[in-house]
């Protein structure tokens, strides 16, 4: 499996380029490099991501987000910082060994799914093994599982237009399941989707990933699907990573005001899990049925207002971990962020004024 590791790396777009790293470094702003009329799209980005992980970069329009993706599987070159895929530095790697590194280990999802309009749904599910040179048996053998895993089997001879928005982002992620790349990379891939449709393909990637456990960084401006999607969430603003962290850690301990005002809006029932509460206790309570310890709180609300009681919690293996009361789901729900500080309202807006 592949691990992505980005180290100190930096984008800058306009003139001297390296010069301007350097004044960041110590310790320009935003304003000095607008000054000297460049962009500083990402600023400093360090982070790791486990194989298997689901990492989501989070942030408002113009934060930096695709720059950082482009520069993760070498399609825009850093300005200065390293990105090591299994260890390896592709920053310096030749063209024909960045397309060798993409096809073997990364596949992307595009926001607007990129699909060839006259090619079959099996064709555009196969394209980047074609491109591999894989032959054509093989590769309609994995376009069909890849299709099937997204629940299109049925459709392979239908052409895009023929589809929903839904139906064509399935396609789109068949084709990266397809080239079986350990990492997925996906750029605001749902951000197109309609609410109802958004949320059924969260719900798919969710549970396919539990199958196949890839590597997934999944860039979106959607905070409620960033806590959704992530098992961590790096938060973005004006090209800078301000917080990583779990969604309950940047909820519950937001980096900066900035974070705080962000989450503010945030519906915690949905986001803090039982885990998060529970009261260790080596033994359940007797008569009462356990949850999971990755349940919502906001599942637990119908059965507490039934019966004001503890509920057990156990782990993936049944142990009971302990449970969880209903005042501390009171307690969870209402606690307070920190407060936004002194008169430096800290405006959401101002992330897209890089
Ligand atoms: N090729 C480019 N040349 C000059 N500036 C660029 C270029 N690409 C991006 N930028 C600038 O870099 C900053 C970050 O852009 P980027 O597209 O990475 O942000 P984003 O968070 O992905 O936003 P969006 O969601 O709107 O795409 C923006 O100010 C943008 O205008």
């Amino acid at each position: 499996m592949t691990s992505v590791r980005v180290e100190r790396l930096y984008k800058i777009f306009g003139p001297q380029p390296t010069e301007l790293v350097r004044r960041l470094e110590a310790g320009a702003d935003q304003e000095e490099i607008k000054a000297a009329g460049a962009t500083a799209a990402v600023v400093d980005a360090s982070f790791e991501v486990g194989e298997g992980e689901t990492f989501v970069v989070m942030g408002l329009s113009g934060s930096g987000k695709s720059t950082l993706i482009r520069m993760l599987n070498g399609l825009l070159t850093p300005t200065s910082g390293q990105v090591l895929v299994d260890g390896e530095d592709i920053t310096g790697m030749s063209a024909p060994a960045l397309r060798a590194m993409r096809q073997q280990k990364m596949s992307m999802v595009f926001q607007h799914f990129a699909l060839f309009p006259h090619r079959t749904v099996l064709d555009n599910a196969g394209y980047g093994l074609q491109i591999r040179g894989t032959s054509k048996s093989e590769i309609n053998e994995q376009a069909r599982e890849a299709l099937s895993l997204v629940g299109l089997e049925g459709w392979e001879e239908r052409y895009p237009q023929q589809l929903s928005g839904g139906m064509r982002q399935r396609v789109g992620l068949a084709r990266a399941l397809a080239a079986q790349t350990d990492v997925l990379l996906m750029d605001e891939a749902f951000s197109a989707l309609d609410p109802l449709i958004k949320r059924e393909m969260q719900d798919q990637l969710l549970n396919l990933n539990a199958k196949l456990g890839k590597t997934i960084i999944f860039i979106t401006h959607d905070l409620n699907e960033a806590m959704r999607l992530g098992d961590r969430v790096a938060m973005m603003r004006a090209g800078r990573i301000v917080q990583v962290g779990t969604a309950e850690q940047i909820l519950n301990e937001p980096a900066d005001d900035y974070v705080a005002t962000f989450v503010k809006d945030v519906d915690r029932s949905r986001v803090l899990t039982a885990a998060s509460i529970v009261e260790p206790q080596a033994t359940a309570p007797p008569g009462e049925d356990p949850v999971p310890s990755d349940t919502p709180m906001a599942d637990l609300f119908t059965r507490m207002s039934a019966r004001a009681v503890p509920v057990p919690v156990v782990d993936e293996q049944q142990r009971v971990l302990g449970v969880v009361t209903p005042a501390a789901v009171f307690k969870a729900l209402c606690r307070e962020v920190p407060a936004v500080g002194d008169g430096e309202h800290a405006e959401i807006e101002e992330a897209s004024d890089v």
